[in-house]
């Protein structure tokens, strides 16, 4: 395996984009896999193994060098080592790409894109895409890899060739660009991580601004060429508000498949809870983190179990639960980047994998998760068509439902209007990208922080 770059972007190839639309249609042919090998970054070769290509086709295009293991001479690199393990007896004597489809031991490769990354977040993230810990052990994983200027390219390169030195046998295709139009070619899973950072003497509503035009033009790119079912994580700051943006851009995707991580804030509430009650994270449960990733989100007290029992039955401190564990998760991130110096990266990887697989596996039995999706007719009386944070439960499908049975008291309920109300505050500055509006419409409080602003 090795990468390669989209052919539009990359500095010295010589490639045209008709190529790469070629590499589409043989995507659409071939569900099982496709491995794709650079010969230099001028002259690109493509292996292409499908369930109806040729074995001449294979032939042909498998370089000498790789004759594979224990004289097995069916094999690409190291892949085969590792692929097709359930496969016995003669079967490997046999055209490789035809053992797949008698075995099926294979599963169609999953296509993730991730932007900003070759930043801090991606640097952990990618790396537990690549091992199978978010998707799977036996699922195949390609990744597109986006960044933002010829600049970011070089490291993106880097990056690559990390993930080639890796050995990683579900890693079937790394490829870089800065177009989104070509990284978010039939993705399935869009990770949009990248986001300026907010600059010395910046305003919030500048953040929202420039932050807002990256996800207006991604959520547009995915519009276009992106799986029709793809899911999408907004991770860039601020979040909530720029996967509105996103969704708002991609009219033919369903707005249901648009989700801002809050899991990391879930994560932070779990993590004080079990440690004010002297117990193992692992008894904390239905922990939902109510509206916005920024200082007023509402981490829920009041529905969380430990141990299956409330929590306030277990924790008798009331004021600790109003006041100190609610400012605690709140300002969490930024008190983590006064320690360290830089915001949280590796437990935002984390939790960027919890989120997904709480997408890809069902959701145990009474419990739920968090995740900042699009209001349209939910049952807590929060306004609609903005993205907050509520408590969901999947199948396991990659879809989810709201859970009804919550609890709202008088505390939670004042919350939640305060980070409701700053949602509406940022959506009326960004109406500009969402066709709604004007940007001086603009008005945001001393309240609309990230986690790190303070
Ligand atoms: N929701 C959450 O829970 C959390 C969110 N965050 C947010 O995640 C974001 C990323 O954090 P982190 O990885 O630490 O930041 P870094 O600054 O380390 O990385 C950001 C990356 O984004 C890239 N980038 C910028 N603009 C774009 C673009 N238009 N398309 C693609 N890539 C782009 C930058 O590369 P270059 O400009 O060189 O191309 C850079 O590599 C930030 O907005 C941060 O606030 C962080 C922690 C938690
Ligand atoms: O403010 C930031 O960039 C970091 C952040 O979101 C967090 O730590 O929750």
């Amino acid at each position: 395996m090795a990468f390669m770059a989209a052919a539009a972007t990359a500095p010295s190839s010589s490639s045209s984009p008709l190529q790469l639309h070629k590499h589409a249609a043989a995507r659409r042919s071939a569900p099982a896999l496709l491995l794709r090998r650079p010969r230099s970054r001028s002259h690109r070769n493509h292996l292409v193994c499908s369930l109806d290509a040729t074995k001449q086709a294979v032939q042909e295009e498998r370089p000498a060098a790789v004759n594979g293991v224990a004289g097995r001479t069916d094999c690409y690199g190291v892949f085969c080592t590792t692929y097709d393990l359930r496969a016995v007896g003669a079967r490997w004597r046999t055209d490789w790409c035809k053992r797949d489809e008698e075995t099926k031991t294979w599963k169609k490769v999953v296509s993730v894109a991730v932007s900003g990354a070759a930043g801090m977040i991606s640097n952990h993230l990618l790396f537990k895409l690549a091992s199978g810990q978010v998707f799977g052990p036996d699922q195949p994983i390609a990744l597109k890899l986006l960044g933002s200027s010829q600049r970011s390219f070089q490291k993106l390169e880097g990056v690559a060739m990390e993930l080639e030195d890796s050995l990683y046998p579900l890693l079937r295709e790394v490829s870089i660009g800065i177009d989104p139009y070509e990284v978010f070619q039939d993705v399935e899973w869009a990770l949009l991580i990248g986001a300026k950072p907010r600059g010395p003497g910046m305003e919030r509503a500048d953040l929202l601004n420039i932050n807002g035009h990256i996800f207006a033009q991604q959520g547009k790119a995915l519009n276009a060429v992106a799986s029709r079912n793809v899911k999408v994580l907004v991770v860039g700051n601020p979040c909530n508000t720029n996967a509105l943006i996103c969704l708002k851009n991609a009219p033919d995707i369903p707005s249901k498949n648009f989700h801002a991580l809050t899991r990391l804030d879930e994560n932070r509430a779990k993590c004080q809870l079990a440690l004010k009650a002297s117990v193992f994270y692992d008894k904390i449960s239905n922990m939902t983190i109510w509206g916005n990733h920024s200082t007023t989100q509402v981490p829920d007290f009041v529905n969380a179990r430990i141990d299956g029992k409330p929590a306030r039955q277990v924790i008798r401190d009331t004021k600790w639960l109003h006041e100190e564990f609610t400012k605690t998760v709140q300002k969490r991130g930024g008190e983590l980047i006064q320690k360290r110096g830089r915001s949280s990266a590796p437990s935002t990887a984390v939790s960027i994998v919890d989120a997904i697989r709480s997408l890809v596996t069902p959701t145990p039995e009474g419990d739920w998760f968090s995740s900042g999706v699009y209001t349209n007719g939910n049952p807590y009386g929060i306004a609609e068509d903005i993205v907050f944070s509520m408590p969901c439960r999947s199948k396991g499908d990659g879809d989810y439902e709201l859970v009804t049975d919550v609890t709202i008291d008088d505390f939670l309920w004042e919350r939640i209007k305060k980070s409701e109300a700053e949602l509406l505050a940022e959506k009326r500055c960004v109406g500009h990208l969402i066709g709604e509006g004007e940007e001086e419409l603009c008005e945001v409080t001393e309240d609309t922080m990230l986690p790190g602003e303070q």
